[in-house]
């Protein structure tokens, strides 16, 4: 079993027991759950932000504890400020050390889109993503057989969630573009190896259609990735661990982000 399919067998048990302990129709009355959203793919591409959608993310799989002390307020906030176009929260407890109560505080504190990072395979969490104040949720071609990621995407819609498809080649981007999806990631991190490339990125981006924005997930640490990435073509670059492994999250944002912008001028 790869750490997907262990992830995956995880959230079967987790969806199960969720849904009798607190059934849609209680996640049905969260004052989240009327509210509008705030748009993923807007925010990304608006040109006074820098693409970068800050991740706040405890502990991984390929990397074990990250940061065990960053506060979501403080860290969300400062990554904000920093000049991050968007949030993305990791809501998984047993592998990322994350819960919902982080997402919800992330929302409570900041007014910009936050994406649900989590591992969805049954409509009960998007209800639930919505209950907690989620803007977009995560779709991961890997987990999912394309007609059911498309029924997934088709139903957040419903409910005014933008949708982030996640896929690490070619074939699951080909069997997997539908209408329902506002945002299009190709993920560097090789989930059998844990290795990242960038190169992933690069092989895919034209792959695309532009009618989808186009993001670079994982394993981006320094800001010449992104001046490389943009580019190519991509618009939008989900980073955690660069950050999280600092003491203060929000200051190495911070830098990151001051240093884009350097070099922006410089290349005029
Ligand atoms: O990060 C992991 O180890 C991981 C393992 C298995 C499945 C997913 C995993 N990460 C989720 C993510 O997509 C990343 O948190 C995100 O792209 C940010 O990556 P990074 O900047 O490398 O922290």
């Amino acid at each position: 079993m790869d750490i997907l399919q262990k992830i995956i067998a995880q959230k079967e048990k987790e969806v199960a027991d969720k849904q009798s302990l607190y059934p849609e129709k209680l996640l049905e009355k969260s004052t989240y759950f009327e509210g509008r959203t705030i748009s993923l793919k807007r925010y990304i591409t608006r040109e006074d932000k820098s693409g970068i959608i800050a991740e706040f993310k405890r502990q991984s799989p390929s990397k074990g504890v990250i940061n065990a002390h960053a506060k979501v307020e403080r860290t969300t906030i400062g990554y904000m400020q920093a000049g991050a176009s968007a949030l993305s929260v990791l809501t998984d407890k047993e592998f990322f050390g994350g819960s919902n109560e982080d997402l919800s505080t992330a929302r409570k504190f900041n007014f910009c889109p936050v994406l649900r990072k989590d591992f969805i395979i049954d409509e009960y969490q998007i209800v639930e993503a919505k209950s907690i104040g989620a803007d977009a949720i995560l779709l991961i071609a890997a987990a999912l057989e394309p007609k059911r990621l498309k029924e997934l995407a088709a139903f957040a819609k419903s409910f005014g969630l933008e949708v982030l498809m996640e896929v690490h080649n070619e074939a699951e981007l080909e069997n997997n573009l539908n209408e329902h999806l506002d945002v299009v990631g190709v993920n560097n991190r090789n989930l059998k190896t844990f290795e990242t490339t960038i190169e992933t990125s690069k092989a895919l981006v034209d792959k695309i259609p532009n009618e989808f924005v186009k993001i670079s997930e994982s394993g981006i640490s320094d800001p010449e990735t992104i001046i490389d990435l943009k580019a190519c073509g991509f618009q939008g670059f989900l980073i955690g661990e660069t950050f999280m492994k600092s003491s203060r999250p929000e200051r190495a944002a911070a830098e990151f982000i001051e240093k884009i912008e350097k070099q922006k001028l410089e290349i005029g």
